[in-house]
């Protein structure tokens, strides 16, 4: 360990660590300007980073500068600092940030910090103080990075180094009772100074690049999203549609399973935006999307393919079974009405391909028979089956 300590120069290492936290600094801000706005607080991560630069910027010229500069604005600069990681978080979490408890308790930090360098020139006191700010702080990080969305690597790996962060911070506290005799000297060559310097400039840089991991995850499942989704509804579109149907289609012929379509059309729907304004039948659309998806299993799906009209894609369901769901379907939306939304019916064409004796020749052929069978349900008089 002295080997260690002896071959890192703490001004040298902070100096390095400070310049690489400008680059993930400036990565954060890129990223602010480029992502979609909804994917919020990478600016205040930017910024975080910049102050907790200046604050160990500060630190390291400790006896260069005066102390009101390298004790006191570095404490601050480094507690505002961490506090934006927080802000940066809540917001990207769709919180609003609670400033004014946070600042005044940052405030009286820095007040005590204050009087125990020029006051009591009580060193251990002051190294207590920040430790304990920096616990709190540190354990608000990562309950919000444990809970970020979407729950991947950058979630974890930020959670993991606020968990350091409180590691380090609580090991400092310990190290203080044991050690009454340590000096007030930033550079001592110890090792748990030189950890706790490491944390507050390698620990950024770490916490960096797990939201910018977490960001882009987000961003990934955003495009996703966008790609293979109706905005309006959330159900699949026509494009990721076809694909999971082709995938359904392929394992019906080879285990020559059933593979089931229905095809729905909301009853008098003009009727509804002439009534009601485009709004409410947007309403109507989104209820219909939520209270059909509730009546299927996990491996259907369920498609808009435009206006009122929705595809639904039933694997390893034979004639019986699909009956059952399309009429289930018709059922719920004809008598648990939503007390907001106007009264509105559903009609739905059923078609079944049997394995390799099934009569469509393909996906496009099974959805244009539950197509005609529909076309039937609105002949027969609407808010009925037909297959
Ligand atoms: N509010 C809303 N209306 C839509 C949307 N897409 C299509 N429409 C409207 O939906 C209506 C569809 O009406 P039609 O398909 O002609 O028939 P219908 O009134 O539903 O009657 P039937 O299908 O014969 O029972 C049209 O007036 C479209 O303008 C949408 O996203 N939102």
């Amino acid at each position: 360990m002295t080997v260690i300590t002896e071959l890192i120069d703490p001004r040298t290492f902070l100096l390095v660590a400070n310049l690489l936290g400008m680059f993930c600094a400036l990565v954060l801000w890129v990223q602010a300007r480029s992502f979609p706005e909804d994917i919020k607080g990478l600016r205040d991560w930017a910024l975080a980073v910049v102050l907790i630069g200046c604050a160990s910027g500060l630190a390291s010229m400790r006896g260069i500068i005066p102390d009101y500069l390298a004790i006191v604005a570095a404490s601050a600069a480094l507690l505002l600092g961490q506090f934006l990681l927080i802000v940066g978080l809540q917001r990207y979490a769709g919180q609003q940030p609670k400033w004014r408890p946070a600042l005044d308790g940052i405030g009286a930090v820095v007040i005590l910090i204050v009087w125990l360098t020029y006051g009591s020139h009580h060193y251990q006191g002051r190294i207590f103080i920040m430790s304990l700010a920096h616990i709190g702080l540190f354990s608000a990080g990562a309950v919000l990075a444990w809970h970020a969305r979407p729950t991947g690597l950058g979630s974890r790996f930020l959670c993991a180094f606020f968990v350091l962060g409180v590691a380090v911070a609580v090991w400092r506290i310990t190290t203080l009772s044991t050690a009454l005799d340590q000096a007030d000297e930033i550079f001592d060559r110890n090792l748990i100074q030189q950890v706790y310097l490491g944390m507050f400039s390698l620990g950024v840089l770490g916490l960096s690049v797990g939201f910018i991991l977490l960001a882009n995850e987000r961003l990934h499942a955003e495009l996703e999203f966008m790609a293979t989704r109706d905005p309006m509804t959330g159900a699949f579109n026509r494009r990721a549609f076809f694909a999971q149907a082709a995938v359904e289609w392929a394992r019906s012929m080879r285990t020559q399973r059933p593979l089931a379509a229905i095809t729905s059309d909301i009853d008098f729907f003009k009727k509804v935006n002439d009534q009601h304004g485009h709004h409410v039948g947007d309403l109507v659309i989104k209820d219909f999307t939520v209270r059909a998806a509730q009546m299927l299993r996990l491996p259907d799906v369920l498609a808009r393919f435009g206006g009122e009209e929705f595809v639904i894609l039933l694997p390893d369901t034979g004639m019986v079974e699909a009956k059952n769901v399309a009429e289930r379907i018709r059922r719920e939306i004809e008598t648990h009405r939503d007390k907001a939304l106007p009264a509105y019916t559903v009609s739905l064409g059923l078609s079944v391909a049997q394995g390799d004796v099934g009569q469509a020749a393909d996906i496009e052929a099974l959805i244009a028979e539950a197509d005609a069978a529909l076309y039937r349900a609105k002949q027969r008089g609407r808010n009925r089956v037909e297959t």
